[in-house]
Formats: C-alpha cells, sequence, structure tokens
C-alpha cells in the first residue's frame, strides 16, 4: 500500500449508469437490466482502488466503464481530468496505452494460437514503442520483470500453469507502459499459494512502476491486504467507500457489514459459523424501491423501503448509503474482522513477505517456485 499523492484525480466517474437490454422487437422485448445505477468516484494516482460486491452487482461492468471498454447509458468518465466519454476513436487508442485491464481467467484472455512472444510484444507493435530485434528484446525483459524465462516467448499458452498465465497477461498489459490497471478478479481463479504470488507481483509492479491499481474483486481478503481504498457495490450502487482499515475494523453499511461476517475463519478453532447473507442478490432487471438493499437488511424499516439513501460524507474520508448508519454503529460497534480472525491467504502473504525479506537481505536464498515452495 502507498500513499497517493493529494493531486487531481487520475480517473473519475461522474453520475455512471449502465443499462443492458430493454429492446423492443415486434414479437419480444427483453427486459432491463440495470448494472451500473449512478456511480460517481474518484480514482487517485499511485492508490490501489478496491471495488468490492457479491456476484452480479455490476463491479465488471463499472470497470469496463472506466475504460471505456463498453459504452455508458449516461454519465462520463475523465482521464487525468479529461472526458473520454466521447473522445474520437484515434484520440483513444493513444489512451489504451495508459489504461490497461488484466481479466479473471488469463487463459480465456491470451489468444491460444499465438506464441507467449507475440502476445506480450502485440502492444509493443501497435503502439510503435520498439521494432525489429528491439521488439524481442523487450519481450524477454517483460518476461523477466513479471517472474518468467526469457526463453518461454517461444512456447503457447496452454503450456503453462494458472499462475504463469497470468503473469503473460501482466506483461502483456505492461508492455504499453501504461499508468493505469485494472484488475477484473485477478486472482480469483488461482490457488490460494498462488493468489499470494501475483499479489506480491502486482504490489511490487506498482511500486516499480508508479501505476495506480484498481482491482475488482470478492473475496475481502485479497482487497484487504493490497488496497488503499475500497467501494463496495450492491446491486449497481456504491453503498459505501472508505480507506481500507476502518472498513474493516468498522463497517458502516449493513451490507459491508454482512459481507465481512460471512468470511469464514481459517483456523478451525476460531471459527464461528460464518454468517451468510439471507437470499440473493434481487434480480436487477428489478430493482427494489427505496434502499436497494432493505429486502435483505436485518435493520430495514419502512422508510428504507420508501426512501433511496444518498452516500453521505461519515467524516474520516468515509461515503455510507444508510439512512441508519449512526445508530446501527451504536447498536452494534466493533463489528470489524479483527487481525486474528485471518485468512489462509493472510498467512501465506506474510510466509511469502518474510522469504522475500531474507532473500533481500541473503541474496544466496534459493527462488521460490510456482507452488510457493523452495527450490
Ligand atoms: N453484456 C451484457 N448484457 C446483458 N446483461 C449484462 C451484460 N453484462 C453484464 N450484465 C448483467 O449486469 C449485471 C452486473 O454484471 P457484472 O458482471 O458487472 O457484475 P459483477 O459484480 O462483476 O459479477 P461477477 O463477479 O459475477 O462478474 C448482471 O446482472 C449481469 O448479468
Amino acid at each position: 500500500m502507498s500513499a497517493a499523492t493529494a493531486e487531481a484525480p487520475i480517473l473519475e466517474a461522474r453520475g455512471l449508469v449502465k443499462r443492458f437490454g430493454g429492446r423492443r422487437g415486434l414479437f419480444e422485448s427483453s427486459p432491463t437490466v440495470h448494472a451500473v445505477n449512478d456511480v460517481s468516484l474518484q480514482i487517485r494516482r499511485g492508490e490501489t482502488f478496491a471495488i468490492v460486491g457479491e456476484s452480479g452487482c455490476g463491479k465488471s461492468t463499472l470497470g469496463r466503464l472506466l475504460l471505456r471498454l463498453i459504452e455508458p447509458s449516461e454519465g462520463d468518465v475523465l482521464y487525468e481530468g479529461q472526458s473520454i466519454t466521447s473522445l474520437p476513436s484515434r484520440d483513444m487508442r493513444r489512451l489504451r496505452r495508459d489504461l490497461q485491464i488484466i481479466f479473471q481467467d488469463p487463459f480465456a484472455s491470451l489468444n491460444p494460437r499465438m506464441t507467449v512472444g507475440d502476445i506480450v510484444a502485440e502492444p509493443i507493435r501497435l503502439h510503435g514503442l520498439a521494432r525489429g530485434a528491439a521488439v524481442r528484446a523487450r519481450v524477454s525483459e517483460l518476461l523477466g520483470i513479471v517472474g518468467l524465462r526469457p526463453e518461454y516467448a517461444d512456447r503457447y499458452p496452454h503450456e503453462f500453469s494458472g499462475g504463469q498465465r497470468q503473469r503473460i497477461g501482466i506483461a502483456r498489459a505492461l508492455a504499453g507502459e501504461p499508468k493505469l490497471i485494472i484488475g477484473d478478479e485477478p486472482v480469483s481463479a488461482l490457488d490460494v499459494s498462488i493468489q499470494a504470488q501475483v499479489i506480491n507481483l502486482l504490489e511490487d509492479l506498482k511500486e516499480r512502476f508508479g501505476l495506480t491499481l484498481v482491482i475488482v474483486a470478492h473475496d475481502l481478503a485479497v482487497i484487504r491486504h493490497m488496497s488503499d481504498r475500497v467501494a463496495v457495490m450492491y446491486l449497481g450502487e456504491i453503498v459505501e467507500m472508505s480507506p481500507v482499515d476502518p472498513l474493516y475494523e468498522k463497517p458502516l453499511h449493513p451490507y459491508t457489514q454482512a459481507l465481512l461476517r460471512a468470511i469464514p475463519a481459517p483456523d478451525p478453532k476460531d471459527r464461528v459459523a460464518p454468517q451468510l447473507l439471507q437470499g440473493d442478490v434481487p434480480n436487477p432487471t428489478d430493482l427494489p424501491s427505496g434502499c436497494r438493499f432493505h429486502t435483505r437488511c436485518p435493520h430495514a424499516q419502512p422508510r428504507c423501503a420508501q426512501e433511496h439513501p444518498a452516500l453521505e460524507d461519515a467524516g474520516d474520508g468515509r461515503l455510507v448509503a444508510c439512512h441508519f448508519w449512526r445508530e446501527i454503529g451504536e447498536a452494534e460497534p466493533g463489528i470489524g474482522v479483527d487481525d486474528s480472525a485471518d485468512t489462509a491467504l493472510s498467512r501465506r502473504l506474510e510466509v511469502y513477505r518474510a522469504f522475500q525479506a531474507r532473500r533481500e537481505a541473503e541474496p544466496s536464498t534459493p527462488e521460490i517456485n510456482q507452488q510457493g515452495g523452495q527450490t
């Protein structure tokens, strides 16, 4: 984690709305999916900003809107203070260098018919960053940066493990020398020991290249260890936004509280039954009235079904959209997960960090292999 600078945001969303479907044909009509509903946020240069929520809450759609991979139904995205929503495609191409994305499933996002070298070289050639032999040299360098051997350039994606494929995706994302990378569930498909390595790699790259990271994830353990600030999404809206530590120590929104209560402790002796949220996320084609969360909220009152709560300033850089957050906080202090209720991932990260610290102190310490063990 790092302290982001106080300058203007690198990326900003203003009143973003995304609706899918809703078209009426001659004989049928498809219902409108309200995937993102009036989202505004500012991402600071150099921070790691996390977007978290259950499946279907609109996290990926928001991530794609921020990079203009899809067009918003309403609202605007500003990159370095300039609106990109109506930018002509020529200008957008230049901007694509700065803004990159890595996906959950590295296999699906890597062309199986291209060698790793060509996959990583593509953005270098596209943006004219190098030519001829210099391209191959740059590919080797990028593979080295993400912890892969240069000779892997001649192989194909299917020859690699999930963690290695994610590293290839990261090398490709780095090839255009970006300023901001969005990771859409970048480690959810990976084994927990590999997750820790990829998270560490992203953190190292962030420091080394001064990147801004936006991490979309449903896993609160991943978020906690790598974020500076977190936006919690429910049914297309941000319901809470906060610096990471206070969010975990004292979540303000009942939905954030419920997400934290649902994390199981890894050690069976510490384990109390995780409290899962009641019911499923309502269908985004038929949004509940008032507060979208009221149908599942243990604190809901009649006002919640009638009045939509705005995101309000809760102090200390926190925002929350709940009519009763003060009362709920007083009734249930200290809901947050404390450090003793740690997860397998965080333990793995600690081991890995200790190993790295040792390696820096004693350069002869052996390399760590893909399974997280020492070779
Ligand atoms: N191209 C599309 N056409 C129609 N509906 C879509 C499309 N993309 C997403 N949706 C719908 O928009 C809603 C939000 O989806 P989104 O993928 O953004 O959520 P998410 O929080 O990222 O969930 P997940 O982690 O499962 O991807 C879902 O109801 C989804 O079915």
